[in-house]
């Protein structure tokens, strides 16, 4: 679905991505992990065509980014960015109307009001439709954004969903709810990349793991090929301890210093 070849990004003499070379399967969800400043976003951006690679290629079934016309984009990625600047005053429904832009002419259809009704109650934010984004908390915004993103591609099954940090500012409740939205996308064929600083939370929702370090893949694998003390040391620079959990694929991963 995604293949990635040979894929740098450089700015003076600084590599802040490396030579990236995967491949994902439609339907499948990978999460990138690494330090802060280790080039996730930097490698989301040149995914969503918001930064043209110094070197490699990005193909999405096969066909060039480059290839791609806005409007054919539109309707075939939606991305979730790390930092939203909005500073005009909108209703919450009309922002996340917004994500059916590319789908419609003039005028919204009955169809895309059902489907922004639909998304606004699976992110938990009906309740504020009539709401001025502006006077919205940090979380709850967040989800409006999620939610404008979801209306953008939820009647294309084929759609890859970019997600920097979508749990971000989000309490623990919405944050498993996001995940768990996430993946229920992933499992009805949509192709997810999700940026992610919890690593239980990728280990848990991910299908494949990238570990990310100085623009460079430390390893990329199965969650349980992933995540061990070694590549974790290697890519964050501290040492955790691994705790084997009932019902997970994954041991979960603490500070070292925590005695369970
Ligand atoms: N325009 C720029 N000029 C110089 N350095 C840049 C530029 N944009 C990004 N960088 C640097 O590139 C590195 C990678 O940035 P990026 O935002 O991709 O990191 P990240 O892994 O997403 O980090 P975080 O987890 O903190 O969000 C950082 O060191 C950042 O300071």
């Amino acid at each position: 679905m995604i293949t990635i070849t040979g894929l740098s990004f450089r700015i003076g003499n600084k590599l802040l991505v490396d030579d990236l070379n995967f491949s994902i399967a439609k339907g499948e969800m990978l999460a990138i992990l690494g330090a802060n400043g280790a080039g996730k976003s930097t490698f989301l951006k040149m995914l969503s065509g918001e930064l043209k690679p110094s070197v490699g290629t990005i193909r999405i079934r096969g066909k060039l980014l480059d290839d791609y016309s806005l409007q054919e984009l539109a309707r075939q990625r939606a991305i979730l960015v790390q930092q939203h600047t909005l500073s005009i005053s909108f209703l919450v429904h009309e922002l996340v109307m917004m994500g059916r832009y590319p789908h419609f002419g003039n005028q919204p259809l009955e169809n895309d009001k059902v489907i922004v009704r639909q998304v606004m109650e699976d992110t938990g934010i009906l309740h504020l439709a009539n709401r001025d984004y502006q006077t919205l908390s940090g979380g709850e915004q967040q989800r409006v954004h999620l939610s404008r993103i979801l209306a953008q591609i939820y009647d294309c099954p084929e759609a890859c969903l970019f997600l920097d940090e979508p749990t971000n500012g989000l309490d623990l409740l919405y944050q498993q709810q996001v995940m768990e939205l996430a993946r229920g996308l992933s499992d009805k064929g949509y192709t997810v990349i999700c940026i992610l600083h919890d690593i239980n939370f990728a280990s848990t929702f991910a299908d494949q793991i990238l570990l990310l370090k100085q623009g460079r893949m430390v390893a990329m694998g199965r969650p349980e090929e992933v995540i061990n003390f070694e590549n974790l040391k290697e890519t964050f620079g501290v040492s955790v301890r691994l705790v084997p959990m009932d019902g997970y694929k994954c041991p979960l991963v603490v500070p070292a210093a925590v005695k369970i």
